[in-house]
């Protein structure tokens, strides 16, 4: 069961291409995008999410295709948190969350308490409630980046998708923000599809990887078949040895001579 899938997707701008997108994103699974600085992952997103138009191809969303959505049926179908260097207006952080329910209203039309019972939900799961009244520009980076996935949960979509959201995160609140959202996916099933660019994180936590490179899709596969030194070099042109150590994955350059 695929929860989104292209086919021969084509987009191009400026001197960059997407070429022949060709590739499905397993429903209720945690799949992870990864490559090289620009190899198009966040282009990728931003055409799934009808962000950007692609020239060519077809995509399909719950086995639908993605254009035949009204904007307010896609909305409510697939969320997406865009990457955090992006400024947001002065709200506290409830206000922020709840904007995550505007899919679902009309301008003017005040919360029901569904929706107020909706944001403290997606704060709860976040754990982001016990500062909903603060200014989120007053927040750490990883307070902001649970109180930004906390808006995108408060879409109520089936389908969230994540341009790295542990960039800038120490270690320590990385692994918090991952460990949170394996807790979220399998208490509610959701499909989630995350750009990280921590190939050890990637592997861990996510049970799908799909590896990009100049703008096309390089390998896809069970991200413990697919880590290996032939990945490494293919992907990344770096020589590295791989090994696991209680099942986590650990990757070991090899100095350049
Ligand atoms: N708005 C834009 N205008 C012009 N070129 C763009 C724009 N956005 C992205 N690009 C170019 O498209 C290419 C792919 O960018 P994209 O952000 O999709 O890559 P990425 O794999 O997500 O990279 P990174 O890992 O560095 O975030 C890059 O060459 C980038 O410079």
């Amino acid at each position: 069961m695929t929860a989104i899938q292209t086919e021969h997707l084509h987009y191009q701008s400026g001197a960059f291409q997407l070429r022949d997108i060709t590739v499905s994103f397993p429903r209720e699974q945690m799949t992870a995008i990864v490559g090289p600085n620009g190899s198009g992952k966040s282009t990728l997103l931003k055409v799934i999410t009808r962000l950007l138009h692609a020239d060519q191809g077809e995509l399909y969303v719950d086995n639908r295709k993605a254009a035949e959505f009204t904007t307010i049926q896609y909305a409510r179908t697939l969320s997406m948190l865009t990457q955090s260097r992006h400024s947001l207006p002065d709200l506290t952080v409830r206000e922020l969350v709840s904007y995550g329910r505007s899919p679902y209203k009309r301008i003017f039309d005040r919360m029901t308490s569904n929706d107020e019972h909706i944001v403290d939900w997606a704060m709860d799961v976040t754990g982001t409630r016990r500062y909903e009244q603060r200014m989120f520009h007053t927040l750490s980076g990883g307070e902001q980046q649970k109180a930004r996935i906390a808006m995108a949960l408060a879409q109520k979509t089936n389908i969230v998708l994540l341009d790295e959201p542990t960039t800038f995160l120490d270690i320590a609140h990385q692994l918090d923000v991952m460990e949170m959202l394996r807790k979220i996916h399998q208490e509610h099933k959701l499909t989630i599809v995350m750009v990280l660019h921590d190939l050890q994180q990637a592997v861990h936590y996510c049970h799908y990887l799909i590896a990009m490179k100049n703008g096309r899709i390089q390998t896809t596969g069970k991200p413990k078949d697919v880590l290996s030194p032939e990945f490494l070099k293919d992907v990344y042109q770096i020589e590295a040895k791989v090994k696991f150590e209680d099942e986590y994955p650990i990757i070991i350059p090899i100095r350049k001579q």
